[in-house]
């Protein structure tokens, strides 16, 4: 059944942690095993866990690690809730999301974005948030989650560009669905002065993020050129070994600056929506250039030009960017 919605059975959204117990009862779960990190393994439940970090991805039994145990809990962070969401996947049991932070829409999704191009699993079974956990968690990782949300802007815009001009499908009611949850925010972001409901709000919108990947069967109204921008500048990473620690949510907010740019030329976007996308990031705290992400000039540069090739998705980068014109780029929407 490829076209079979699966969405979350239970999500808490509170301020108390134990009502994990409550959510194992009411599944019939008593034997998980909990993916935790070395800094989020004091939220844990009380059950036997493992740190992600310990868990080799590349094995090929991965079911002996999940071996005896009736269902899996990620603890912390992206990493956390990725490698709990794989291997319960890959063990064919269920999967709870218990984040201790709002850097990702990871939280609620039916993804696993550990490498590219990303892959589409069973959603979490339940979603439980303490609300009182993400509120202290560093003000860095929930800068980097308004970066993934805002995301879903350029997105859907790239989206129903590949509508246009390659005839992709398109679900107009998960595409409205995901802008208006990350226009919501970002007013929200510019209006209030205090920002005292600010990670409720990102946290709420990230796991509604998940659930409109859930409508399309795709990751297309939460990632589109933006995303490639920040896969690329992953690749990078990894192929000259850099020293650059820069969040996923991070280098997507810099990229949604791009990718609005790019759509404002285009007349897909008002000057207005485009700089209220800078005015938000900062706002929050989230970088907005390329330096402040921790890249030098070239990597920028050429992470726009093979951002395109990443993966099989159509956006307004269409076959590729020269050289010459990515550093205009990058210069004309103040990213270098
Ligand atoms: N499935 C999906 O749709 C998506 C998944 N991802 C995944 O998420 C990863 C990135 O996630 P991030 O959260 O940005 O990075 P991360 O998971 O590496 O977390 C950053 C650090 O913050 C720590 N941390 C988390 N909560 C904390 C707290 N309350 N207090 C103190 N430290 C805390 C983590 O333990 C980690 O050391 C990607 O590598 C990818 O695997 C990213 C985007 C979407
Ligand atoms: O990060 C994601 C959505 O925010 C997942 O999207 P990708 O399909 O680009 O990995
Ligand atoms: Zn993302």
């Amino acid at each position: 059944m490829e076209k079979m919605i699966t969405i979350p059975r239970y999500i808490v959204v509170d301020e108390d942690r134990n009502a994990i117990y409550e959510i194992l009862s009411k599944l019939n779960l008593k034997n998980p095993l909990v993916v935790v990190g070395k800094s989020t393994k004091k939220y844990a439940p009380d059950f036997e866990y493992i740190y992600y970090s310990d868990i080799n991805l590349e094995d090929s039994d991965i079911k002996n690690i999940t071996k005896g145990y009736d269902s899996v809990i990620g603890v912390g962070g992206g990493r956390s809730i990725d490698i709990g969401k794989y291997i319960a996947y890959q063990t064919g049991i269920p999967f709870i999301s218990m984040p201790t932070t709002a850097s990702n829409d990871g939280i609620a999704s039916p993804v696993v974005s550990l490498r590219q191009p990303s892959i589409l699993v069973d959603p979490p079974i339940a979603v439980v948030v303490d609300l009182n956990i993400i509120r202290k968690s560093p003000k860095r990782l929930l800068s980097a989650g308004f970066g993934d949300m805002v995301s879903n802007i350029t997105a859907v815009l790239d989206w129903k560009l590949a509508h246009r001009e390659i005839g992709e499908g398109y679900s107009e009611s998960s595409a409205i669905f995901s802008k208006t949850i990350a226009e919501e925010l970002m007013d929200y972001v510019l209006r209030d002065i205090h920002l005292s409901h600010y990670p409720e709000k990102l946290v709420k919108a990230l796991i509604g993020s998940g659930i409109t990947i859930s409508i399309a069967g795709s990751t297309r109204p939460a990632s589109g050129s933006e995303h490639l921008f920040s896969h690329a500048l992953d690749y990078l990473k990894k192929k000259y070994e850099l020293d650059v620690d820069s969040l996923h949510g991070e280098q997507c907010g810099v990229g949604t600056i791009i990718s609005s740019y790019l759509h404002y030329k285009e007349d897909n976007l008002s000057y207005e929506d485009m700089e209220n996308i800078r005015l938000s990031l900062k706002r929050v705290g989230a970088p907005t250039t390329g330096k402040k992400l921790g890249f030098e000039e070239e990597i920028l540069i050429e992470a726009l030009t093979i951002a395109h090739a990443i993966r099989k998705r159509y956006t307004i980068l269409r076959k590729g960017i020269s050289k010459e014109r990515a550093e205009e780029i990058l210069k004309e929407c103040e990213v270098i």
